[in-house]
């Protein structure tokens, strides 16, 4: 549909949990910073992901858990454009969908959570046979690899939720993993035990993870424009690489995949995107990994290296992990990342 190009009126759409819409109001307060004389009201609704808390992610056949329903309002003309973590958001969008720029990203890691009461300062302290929790299988695949003593066990719901299961006198949890952003955002930051990194721990993030995806129509470049304001270019270069990276190697299914970006001052002086990728078998006993820095100054080049790393990690012997994973149906749609 058509979009008028200067309204002063906006609503944008968000899922109900408490991290959204902490993460609406923080979009929020920025654009009403840049343009004071708006309005921005905030229109929130529960998704098939949530409402859904038994079934185990991977077993969700439909594609976009988070995002569907709300890019069907936007589409409508009910919603002006819908703030997600990024994260969650499908490497493919609806036709007339696109992601605008990229906020500045919260902490990108995967953190340690233990159970209250428990003193374990990191997972290598975690005795052999305690059970992790956790539905990422990127996480559980991770943890395979280097944690082969420990469980892995589903713990579904939001960030209040698993922390409600992970403490419960009854829980079968030691711990659980969880990204960082959430827990800071929702003033969670003593939860953290440890933060985890290709140095420590040896975990990579999901792609996008910490950062905001601001989904819009295509045709609005009265929104594109005043997004424009408020983006973050080094946000948005490296989830732009990461998402192609994604977006290059899935082929219809998400992959346990592993990514950390990072900006770094190349030899000849100018910024390069430092990437280290990995992909793992379920079971943790194959892995592919890369470390590549590129050139990248535009989302051009952004998505061509994410294409660059995806091809690096196929050569190091990602394919066979992947195809051995669709083979199997271990993966169907969109699970947790
Ligand atoms: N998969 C669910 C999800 N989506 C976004 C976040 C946290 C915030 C973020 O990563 O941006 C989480 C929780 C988690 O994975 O622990």
């Amino acid at each position: 549909m058509a979009t008028p190009t200067s309204r002063t009126s906006f609503t944008i759409g968000t899922r109900k949990s408490k991290l959204a819409l902490e993460q609406t109001e923080l979009v929020r307060s920025e654009l009403k910073k840049a343009y004071p004389d708006y309005d921005f009201q905030i229109f929130s609704k529960e998704t098939a992901g949530d409402l859904n808390t038994t079934i185990a992610l991977k077993d969700f056949t439909s594609k976009n858990l988070w995002t569907e329903e709300l890019e069907e309002l936007m589409i409508a003309g009910q919603v002006d454009f819908i703030v997600h973590s990024l994260k969650d958001v499908p490497t493919l969008l609806p036709d007339t969908c696109t992601l605008g720029p990229m906020m500045p990203r919260e902490d990108n890691r995967d953190v340690l959570v233990v159970k209250q009461g428990l003193s374990f300062k990191s997972l290598e302290e975690i005795p052999a046979g305690s059970v992790v929790g956790t539905s990422s299988i990127r996480r559980t695949a991770q943890l395979a690899r280097k944690y082969p003593h420990l469980k892995v066990q589903d713990i579904r719901g939001n960030i209040g939720t698993r922390l409600a299961k992970l403490d419960a006198d009854d829980s079968p949890y030691t711990c659980i993993v969880i990204a960082a952003a959430g827990l800071l955002r929702l003033d969670l930051e003593d939860r953290i035990t440890q933060y985890l990194d290709s140095k420590n721990g040896g975990m990579l993030y999901a792609v996008g993870q910490g950062a905001l995806g601001i989904e819009i129509r295509k045709n609005d470049s009265q929104l594109q424009e005043m997004l424009n304001g408020i983006g973050h270019q080094e946000t948005t270069y490296a989830c732009l690489a990461e998402r192609n990276l994604l977006r290059t190697l899935e082929g219809g299914c998400s992959a346990p995949l592993g990514v950390e970006s990072e900006w770094i001052q190349g030899s000849d002086g100018s910024k390069k995107l430092r990437m280290r990728s990995v992909v793992v078998s379920v079971d943790g006993q194959q892995a592919a990994q890369v470390e590549l820095d590129g050139d990248v100054n535009s989302p051009e080049s952004a998505e061509a290296f994410g294409v660059t790393v995806a091809n690096a990690l196929v050569a190091d012997g990602a394919g066979a992990i992947l195809e051995e994973i669709q083979r199997k149906k271990l993966i169907k749609d969109n699970v947790s990342s």
